[in-house]
């Protein structure tokens, strides 16, 4: 049985993320758990002629049968933001619900791939791990923040740029999930040497701020939800590709603790600074998840600076989201 529980899953990209997972092979039971609404969603998309059987569940009484025995859980729960907010805004808000289910997880499902989609992912992903030590049942190669839209975006304004087929065009995108944490190493993409100074500022900052781009064109209405539930099946599925199905080489790179890959954490470290204890980096997923941390590779004078602006921020999200758990929430 390989059981996928979506948190989250009636919400705006909780129902897009349950479809498209749906249409995979590898799935046999799509769990979908809310507060509001899943019956509707499960009733829904249980009609669907392809493999896995679909089961919803509403509000906590059912969480532990929903999240029970998953191979793995998928959190698109919470608050999206609205035009003037930052991603950190929603810490407060999100943080519990992140806890409460991560609480749910270590003990019904503690062997399961954790991905957190929920913002602000710099913050909520060490929500996690620190719930998952609490427990005794954590193992870093196991929990992830999904940084993947950032790498999505990233091909695409990038392709738009140097006339590229934007699907095959792979572009390494470090760091964290907001603003200026986000770190596109653009002078490893072949074909972006012709591109100026400023073309590379900015589309750099096009990447760093995509997010901002779609919560202003929503006005009010959310974040982004369709590229993010494309970009959430993406790294769901490759989780499985590599755990389940075997297959070796499949990279992404996805916000973890650097202690995933204790040996390949090194030559990161020698990088960004030792005192870094999460980054998203490129990752070589295997049965047991983060199977090797790869190396970051050559940057860019440019892209150094891009790091160096990015680190004081990316440490304090770390040290506040760790600090929900070990000085604030007791359970
Ligand atoms: N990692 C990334 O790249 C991205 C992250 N996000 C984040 O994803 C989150 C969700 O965004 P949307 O789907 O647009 O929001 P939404 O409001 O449309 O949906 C959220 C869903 O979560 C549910 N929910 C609330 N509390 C819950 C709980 N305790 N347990 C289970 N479900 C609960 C709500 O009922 C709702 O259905 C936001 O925090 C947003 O910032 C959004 C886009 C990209
Ligand atoms: O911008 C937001 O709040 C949602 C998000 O993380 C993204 O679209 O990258």
């Amino acid at each position: 049985m390989v059981k996928v529980t979506v948190c989250g899953a009636a919400g705006g990209i909780g129902q897009p993320l349950s479809l498209l997972l749906k249409q995979s092979e590898l799935i046999t039971h799509l769990s979908l758990f809310d507060i509001v609404n899943t019956p509707g969603v499960a009733a829904d998309l249980s009609h669907i002629n392809t493999k896995s059987k679909v089961t919803g569940y509403v509000g906590t009484a059912q969480l532990e049968e929903a999240i029970k025995d998953s191979a793995v859980v998928v959190i698109p729960a919470g608050v999206p933001r609205k035009p003037g907010m930052t991603r950190d805004d929603l810490f407060n808000i999100n943080g519990g619900i992140v806890r409460d289910l991560a609480i749910a997880a270590a003990k019904f499902s503690p062997k399961a791939f954790i991905c957190v989609i929920s913002n602000p992912v710099n913050s909520t992903v060490p929500i996690v791990t620190e719930v998952f030590k609490q427990f005794g049942v954590y193992d870093p190669r196991k929990i992830f923040g999904v940084t993947t839209l950032d790498i999505v975006r990233a091909s695409t304004f990038v392709s738009e740029l140097i006339g590229a087929e934007a699907s095959q065009l792979q572009v390494p995108v470090v760091g964290g999930h907001s603003g200026v944490t986000i770190i596109p190493l653009l002078s490893q993409v072949v074909g972006t040497s012709a591109l100026s100074e400023d073309q590379i500022a900015k589309v750099t900052h096009r990447i760093q701020f995509g997010g901002d781009e779609v919560v202003q064109a929503k006005n009010g209405a959310g974040s982004a939800t369709l590229s993010m539930a494309f970009a959430g099946a993406r790294f769901t599925l490759n989780i499985l590709e590599a755990a389940i199905r075997g297959t070796s080489g499949v990279v992404e790179c996805t916000y973890v603790h650097l202690d995933a890959d204790k040996e390949g954490a090194k030559a990161i470290k020698s990088v960004v600074g030792d005192d870094i204890e999460y980054f998203s980096v490129p990752v070589e997923l295997g049965i047991n998840g983060v199977q090797k941390i790869k190396p970051l590779g050559n940057l860019s004078e440019y892209e150094q600076k891009l790091l160096s602006e990015a680190t004081a921020e990316l440490k304090g999200n770390i040290v506040k989201g760790a600090s929900f758990i070990t000085e604030g929430s007791k359970f």
